[in-house]
């Protein structure tokens, strides 16, 4: 058994994230059965003693049917409707599931403000923490009926990467109705399963497509990312079928496995790196990508060349790489409108008041490839 099926089999406490796909269908919207089978395997885990959050998708899918509606809606005033009506079926359905082995459970309706702003980051870490001291089992979602385009994660897989870092998980399981990662899309036929993810270079060249039962938001996309970002957060992630939940949760020897990163990012450089909204870009030349990803200097004007987006000073930014590839994300010490006469050039040649560092060190992630 690998180190990371070890570390998520023995993990204390984890965040356990369930697609659409596995708790739903188009026609007949929740699958109670299904749901409880799930449950079933999220008690035994919790029996054995680890504390357990869970991600539920779900809503949309499950306010279809109710809303005589026949297929997922392209439009988000529709999709809020199916998922308010849809929720509380979730969520009823969670209650009565969980209470069947005396557990409580309590539900958790987030937008990415609640994770980005520090302010609601703090305010949602200390729900959790009560949540799980009591006893609770935290059911956690989207808030999908109030979350604009502006404030969505957009898919739940990011969220539970998300909140894997917030509450300190020591392993994040992502099921789904596919029973692992492939160097293509199954539906395709002729793909080979990966079963070890140790870095970025283990799924180089393969292919990852959208969703495939349509109720679906990330596919495989947005696991891959979600993994990638909860791995490099320094938490090991298991990608399996959810049909597999009671193995996955037991001894891991099933699915996918990715490795995490060597150490634990802080909160607020994980923020920085993987939570943050940047506003702008910063095209940074080779010396600057060597500088600032290998050697973790801070970014200087003379390594810029080409500034996009309005960002103040303060803001988080992307940079990228001469092949267009974001490398780092750091706070920018520069509004945009005053880097333009700045960049590529050497410190010595800038106003004294202008030589200070566009990026500092301190407040720059690479993001690990
Ligand atoms: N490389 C890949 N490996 C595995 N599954 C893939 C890949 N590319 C695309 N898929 C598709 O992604 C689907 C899972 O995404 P999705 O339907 O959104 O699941 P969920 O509802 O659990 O989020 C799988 O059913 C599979 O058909
Ligand atoms: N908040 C949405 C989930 C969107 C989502 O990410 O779905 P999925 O890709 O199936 O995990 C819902 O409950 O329907």
């Amino acid at each position: 058994m690998s180190v990371t099926r070890k570390a998520v089999a023995g993990a204390e406490r984890l965040v356990v994230k369930v697609g659409s796909s596995a708790l739903t269908t188009a026609g007949s919207g929740l699958d109670v059965e299904r749901l409880n089978a799930l449950v079933d395997a999220l008690a035994a885990r919790i029996a054995q003693g680890s504390q357990l959050v869970l991600v539920s998708s779900g809503a949309i899918g499950a306010g279809l049917a109710p809303l005589a509606l026949g297929k997922r809606p392209k439009d988000l005033a529709t999709q809020q409707a199916a998922a308010s009506v849809g929720q509380l079926q979730l969520a009823h359905a969670y209650a009565e599931s969980f209470g069947r082995y005396a557990l409580t459970v309590g539900q958790v309706l987030l937008t990415s403000d609640d994770v980005v702003r520090r302010s609601h980051y703090r305010n949602a870490q200390r729900t959790f923490s009560r949540l799980l001291a009591l006893g609770a089992v935290p059911v956690v979602n989207e808030n999908d009926t109030v979350a604009t385009e502006e404030i969505r994660f957009g898919d739940n897989d990011r969220l539970a990467a998300l909140v894997a870092h917030l509450i300190g998980a020591d392993a994040l399981v992502l099921l789904s109705d596919v029973d692992g990662l492939y160097d293509g899309d199954p539906r395709d036929g002729a793909t080979r399963k990966i079963a070890e993810v140790a870095d970025d270079s283990d799924v180089e060249g393969i292919t990852v497509g959208m969703s495939s039962s349509g109720l679906g938001t990330g596919g495989m996309v947005s696991k891959l990312a979600a993994a990638r970002t909860a791995a490099a957060a320094g938490i090991p992630v298991l990608l399996a079928a959810a049909s597999e939940a009671s193995r996955a949760l037991s001894t891991a020897e099933v699915g996918t496995a990715f490795a995490a990163a060597d150490s634990r990012l802080s909160a607020r450089r994980f923020w920085l790196g993987y939570a943050a909204g940047p506003t702008g870009r910063l095209q940074l030349d080779d010396g600057a990508v060597a500088a600032v990803v290998r050697r973790r200097r801070s970014l200087l004007a003379a390594g810029i060349t080409g500034v996009s987006g309005d960002f103040q000073a303060g803001d988080v930014v992307e940079l990228v790489d001469p092949a267009q590839r974001v490398v780092a994300r750091g706070v920018v010490a520069f509004d945009a409108t005053e880097l333009p006469e700045l960049i590529g050039r050497s410190s010595h040649e800038l106003p004294a008041e202008q030589r200070r560092e566009v990026v500092h060190a301190d407040d720059l992630v690479p993001l690990r490839r």
